[in-house]
């Protein structure tokens, strides 16, 4: 079954047209990436995927279920931008309390904050006040909090915004950890952190989805970025359109390239790319398989 189907979603706020005519069909798996420029839609999305709100038009599905159903109750879960904890209780007490809001008896509940606790590494500030814990500490509590109960679909709004890179990396290995039995859909202004995490990736503009783009390899045709430090860019990207299976050579900036290929096991690009740098003493940065996200999605 189908993990989230959008079909024809409009939200309109008044007068204001927030999402236009949403078309979407997503499966279990990796996690997925909401991208798009400020106003673009995403939060009115994630809320409308938790039935905090409903479309003015248009079908919502989640495992078959409307969004905000007793059903999905556990089973999708968010981590909303401005999460926020009470001052006044532990963070174990606060997690317990939202196991009981879940139906778990005090027992349980007890346990499976202490569980979700531990997996993001908190176990040691169970009994620590929100005040004392610092910004990173406090993303990964609600982290926690998202994670009561092993739901299905979890929605991080802007997981790693305002952390330090320490941090961040942190709820990036959570999210990996946890991809196996737990879908993310992850909203992000962060490119370079949803291309490490996600393999498909929903673009939304002006309350319309955009683009939908997989950042798997595709079987026939693939992607090789090209990193130089000291090298004449334009005879190399010449040289390059030469060689065999090259679908298309893109100089990006002043020391990268971005190479289109056809797969092709009788000839290796990257050796033959390698002779070339030798041959005109060439240094190059890096060699990285397939493009950025950026790439894919802003080139045209
Ligand atoms: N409650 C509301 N009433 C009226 N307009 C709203 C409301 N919530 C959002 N909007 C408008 O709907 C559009 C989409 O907003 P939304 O918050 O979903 O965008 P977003 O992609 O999450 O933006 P950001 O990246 O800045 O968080 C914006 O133009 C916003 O001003």
């Amino acid at each position: 079954m189908k993990l989230i189907t959008c079909e024809g979603v409009s939200k309109q706020y008044g007068t204001k047209a927030a999402l236009s005519n949403i078309n979407l069909s997503l499966d279990t798996g990796a996690p997925i990436a909401l991208v798009g420029p400020n106003g673009a839609g995403k939060t009115t999305l994630f809320s409308l995927l938790c039935g905090f709100i409903h479309p003015s038009s248009g079908e919502i599905s989640i495992l078959g279920e409307k969004p905000g159903s007793q059903k999905l109750q556990n089973v999708v879960t968010a981590l909303p931008q401005d999460a926020s904890l009470d001052p006044n209780f532990t963070i174990v007490s606060q997690l317990t309390f939202f196991g009981k809001l879940q139906g778990m008896n005090g027992k349980q509940a007890k346990q499976e904050a202490l569980r979700v606790l531990e997996l993001v590494d908190l176990s040691a500030s169970a009994l620590m006040l929100p005040k004392s814990l610092s910004h990173g500490m406090s993303k990964r509590v609600s982290i926690a909090q998202a994670l009561m109960g092993s739901p299905k679909l979890v929605l991080l709004d802007e997981p790693t915004a305002g952390l330090d890179p320490a941090n961040a990396k942190k709820i990036r290995q959570i999210v990996k950890d946890l991809s196996a039995t737990t879908t993310f859909v992850i909203s992000s202004h962060n490119l370079e952190e949803l291309e490490k995490l996600c393999d498909q990736v929903l673009y939304l503009e002006q309350g319309q989805l955009q683009q939908s783009v997989s950042m798997k390899a595709d079987a026939e045709t693939a992607f090789l970025t090209l990193t130089m430090q000291q090298s004449d860019i334009a005879l190399l990207s010449d040289k390059v359109r030469s060689m065999p299976n090259i679908i298309n050579v893109k100089v990006s900036d002043d020391e990268q390239i971005i190479i289109e290929h056809h797969f092709d096991t009788s000839f290796n690009l990257e050796t033959a790319l390698l002779a070339l740098f030798s041959e005109h003493g060439w240094q190059y940065k890096a060699i990285m398989k397939g493009r950025s996200l950026e790439e894919t999605l802003f080139s045209s």
